[in-house]
């Protein structure tokens, strides 16, 4: 294991609104930030030794990124959803037809506590995940993200028009947009009290952990006792690499 510490991976978290990249020494990882298609990798890819991608993005950026893996002869790994990781087993039906993304969240956090959490992934959708105090993934919530909570509005409304906007408050709106703004963000917020509530039947006080690119929007109207971990699918990363890296030397 001590030559898979020293080595240099790359992670690549392909979401369905942008794709996030971040490097790892085995012990600590940062993050590079975004990018738009496989080239822009180049950079960082200078004496790196295997490269992991999880995606539930489109299918055309992964052949992009295997065309350049092969053409520099860097190792490429795939995460994909398990039945279990460690201790942690995944209760889902199907495992295959859960997003990975989820599922390297929910390994990134159980190395945060050992007792129940749930998580909620402000994305593109706002996903939340359950897991007890046996470390058992209980199963999860799909609702839309704030963007896509603005477009179903915009696109499903004849008259209900404006834009997507930064704006973060929660007084009645006066204006069409400020309805939508503060609507769109208490139904976010309801998302996590409704998180918190039901997190506290299967345990008292679990870890409630946050993540995902629209958190900062909501984060001055929190009020339910949240820890904020950003890097929660790379740290999920982290760990899964080491399992099958481990598995493979
Ligand atoms: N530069 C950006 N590009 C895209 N989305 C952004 C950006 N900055 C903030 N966001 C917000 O973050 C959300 C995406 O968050 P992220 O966690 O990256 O999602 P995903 O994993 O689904 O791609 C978007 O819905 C958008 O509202
Ligand atoms: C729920 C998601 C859309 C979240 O994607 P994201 O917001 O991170 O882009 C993604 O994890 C997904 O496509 N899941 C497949 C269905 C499932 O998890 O059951
Ligand atoms: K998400």
């Amino acid at each position: 294991m001590s030559e898979v510490h020293s080595s240099k991976w790359l992670y690549i978290d392909v979401g369905n609104s942008r794709t996030k990249v971040a490097a790892s020494d085995g012990t600590v990882v940062r993050v590079l930030g975004c990018i738009d298609t496989p080239e822009e990798l180049t950079p960082w890819l200078e004496g790196v030794e295997a490269v992991l991608v999880a995606s539930v993005g489109h299918d055309d950026w992964l052949s992009g990124l295997q065309r350049l893996m092969g053409r520099l002869a860097i190792p490429l790994f795939h995460a994909e959803v398990q039945e279990s990781f460690g201790s942690i087993k995944n209760c889902y039906d199907n495992p295959l037809q859960m997003g990975v993304d989820r599922w390297l969240a929910v390994i990134g956090a159980a190395q945060l506590t050992d007792t129940a959490f749930v998580v909620l992934d402000f994305g593109t959708a706002i996903n939340v995940e359950f897991v007890d105090s046996q470390h058992h993934y209980l199963g999860g919530w799909i609702t839309p993200g704030i963007s896509l909570m603005y477009k179903a509005l915009f696109g499903g409304t004849s008259k209900v028009r404006g834009n997507i906007s930064e704006h973060a408050g929660l007084a009645p709106g006066t204006t069409t947009q400020k309805a939508v703004d503060a609507g769109c963000l208490a139904a976010a917020l309801g998302v996590l009290e409704q998180a918190s509530v039901q997190g506290s039947k299967m345990a008292v006080n679990p870890t409630i952990f946050v993540c995902g690119g629209d958190y900062p929007r909501i984060q001055s109207l929190v009020r339910t006792k949240v820890q904020h971990e950003p890097d929660l699918v790379f740290l999920g990363m982290q760990k899964y690499l080491e399992q099958i890296r481990g598995q493979t030397d």
